[in-house]
């Protein structure tokens, strides 16, 4: 790897980190239930948690994890743990995002854990969104994929739905199965997911939504919609805040 390159690479890790602990600082408080996102950013904010936790700053937090990628890493950090069966409603939930447009509507689950991190936001009282400056776009579904969940049970039929998609109709939208080492890519709730290319930004996002989740053999989507209260925009310049309006 050249210098310039190793250089950025530690100057997106700062900015990750940076926002991450700041997401904790902010909006972690003592006697809390806390969402615990997934990701390379979300990593941050378990571990100043798990860090804070530690040294007692905070105490009677309870978290409830999107992965078992996260639980294993709060795990590491003696986190207690809980579910949303028995912690309902979370007072906040932290993660990251691939995309956020100036709505502050969302791309997630390039990492596959879409899921429950949607059921686990859902809940939560406050969505804090933790991203680099990069992933602000003017439209969604300019830098990637937009994953869906569906289930193994005819992936094929399920996949040719997903592009027949009215709100699709008129643009030009691919469909791949997402692969890992060759093999299917498998979500931690065992089932598989189909990343959806767009060459321009996806159109009529609320139609989109309904409609994908619509679709029998989908199991959820990455557009999160309405959803995010604040965004943390972690920049070579610091940190600016994005909230709902
Ligand atoms: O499934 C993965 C999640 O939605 C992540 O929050 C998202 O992919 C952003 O991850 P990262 O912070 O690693 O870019």
């Amino acid at each position: 790897m050249s210098r310039a390159v190793q250089t950025q690479v530690a100057c997106t890790e700062d900015m990750k980190k940076a926002a991450g602990y700041r997401a904790v600082d902010d909006h972690i408080h003592s006697g809390m239930v806390v969402g615990l996102g997934t990701g390379s950013t979300a990593y941050y904010a378990v571990e100043r948690l798990g860090q804070k936790i530690k040294n007692g700053e905070l105490v009677d937090i309870v978290a409830i994890p999107t992965s078992t990628k996260t639980e294993n890493q709060a795990r590491s950090w003696n986190i207690p743990l809980g579910t949303l069966d028995t912690h309902p409603s979370p007072d906040v939930a932290i993660d990251g995002a691939d995309e956020v447009d100036s709505h502050l509507n969302l791309i997630k689950g390039r990492g596959g854990a879409l899921l429950r991190e949607k059921m686990v936001a859902i809940e939560a009282e406050k969505f804090v969104i933790i991203v680099v400056e990069s992933k602000l776009v003017q439209g969604l579904g300019v830098t990637g994929a937009l994953p869906v969940e569906i289930t193994p049970f005819c992936w094929k039929r399920t996949m040719r739905c997903l592009l027949d998609v009215e709100a699709f109709q008129g643009c030009q939208v691919s469909a791949t199965l997402r692969q890992e080492q060759d093999r299917i890519y498998v979500t931690d709730n065992h089932n598989y997911i189909v990343d959806l290319f767009f060459k321009e930004p996806i159109p009529e996002l609320v139609s989109a939504a309904r409609q994908l989740i619509d679709i029998v053999g989908v199991v959820e989507h990455g557009l999160f919609l309405h959803m995010a209260d604040v965004c943390l925009v972690s920049g070579k310049e610091g940190i600016r805040l994005i909230e709902k309006k």
